[in-house]
């Protein structure tokens, strides 16, 4: 379903080049749910964006169902971190959610179908004529995750988009988000700095190295699919996970400042 081969990327301008993401590969197979972490600085975002169509990359390419993204898929939604910035304020949650359907030009009924159908599946019920500022963080997380679910996309990109909310709420909508991925048969891949979260979520965990990035080890998450809060993390198979990708990270960070201090002492 989603293809990543040989992604560069690297920002110049300003007098300043930074190689971002050095060579990356891996894929998505239909209906999957994976994890991104990798250390802070890695190209995580950088990455998303070259998926999502919203940044051309310097070499190497994405593909989804076998077509080479250049602009924005039709099929993609993407849910940010920032859902503070990511609604319009002056526009009411419903018109919040309704606004990219506008622009597939459904029809008005469908239209008010999926954001009806979109804001039950994610729990708010009765919220569609509030503004995004009288609500919560946490339920203006699940309005930015409704809207993406009213695309009704075939993928869908998360990135870090817990970062801002409390513990509670943060464990809720990890939850939220494996029903979605379960009752809608979508393709996920979920940014997260978070090793405990990205092994609660995934079935699978692609660890990212440090800047220049590559992929630098995979791990499958052989948990039972139905999960639970205090059940799943309290397994002993949860703790060796999280051990494996936390030594992953841990050595990519090593080996980052391995490079650095050799290239300052080779200046
Ligand atoms: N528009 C830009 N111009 C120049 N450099 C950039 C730009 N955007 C990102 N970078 C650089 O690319 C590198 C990767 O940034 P990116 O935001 O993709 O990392 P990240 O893994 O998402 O970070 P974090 O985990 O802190 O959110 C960083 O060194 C960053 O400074």
């Amino acid at each position: 379903m989603l293809e990543v081969r040989g992604l560069r990327k690297v920002y110049g301008g300003h007098g300043r080049t930074v190689e971002a993401v050095r060579d990356l590969t891996f894929e998505l197979k239909a209906g999957e749910l994976a994890c991104l972490v990798g250390p802070s600085g890695c190209g995580k975002t950088t990455l998303l964006k070259c998926i999502a169509g919203l940044l051309a990359p310097t070499s190497g390419e994405v593909s989804v169902h076998g077509q080479r993204v250049a602009g924005p898929p039709a099929d993609m939604a993407v849910v940010f971190q920032e859902y503070g910035r990511s609604l319009y304020p002056w526009m009411t949650v419903g018109a919040n959610v309704e606004l990219p359907l506008k622009e597939k030009r459904l029809v008005r009924a469908r239209r008010r179908q999926l954001v009806t159908d979109s804001l039950a599946a994610v729990g708010l019920h009765d919220v569609e004529n509030a503004y995004p500022w009288q609500l919560s963080g946490g339920m203006q997380q699940r309005v930015a995750i409704a809207r993406a679910l009213a695309y009704e996309p075939q993928v869908l990109l998360m990135d870090e988009p817990f970062a801002a909310v409390d513990a509670q709420t943060r464990a809720d909508l990890e939850d939220l988000v494996r029903s979605v991925w379960q009752r809608f048969g979508i393709t996920l891949l979920f940014v997260t700095h978070d090793i405990d979260e990205a092994v609660y979520l995934g079935e699978r965990v692609i660890v990212l190295s440090a800047s220049p990035t590559v992929v630098q080890h995979q791990v499958t998450v052989d948990l039972p699919t139905e999960r639970d809060q205090l059940a799943t993390r309290s397994l002993a198979r949860f703790a060796e996970l999280r051990a494996e990708i936390y030594q992953q990270i841990h050595q990519a960070k090593a080996a980052s400042t391995a490079d650095r201090l050799a290239a300052e002492a080779l200046a």
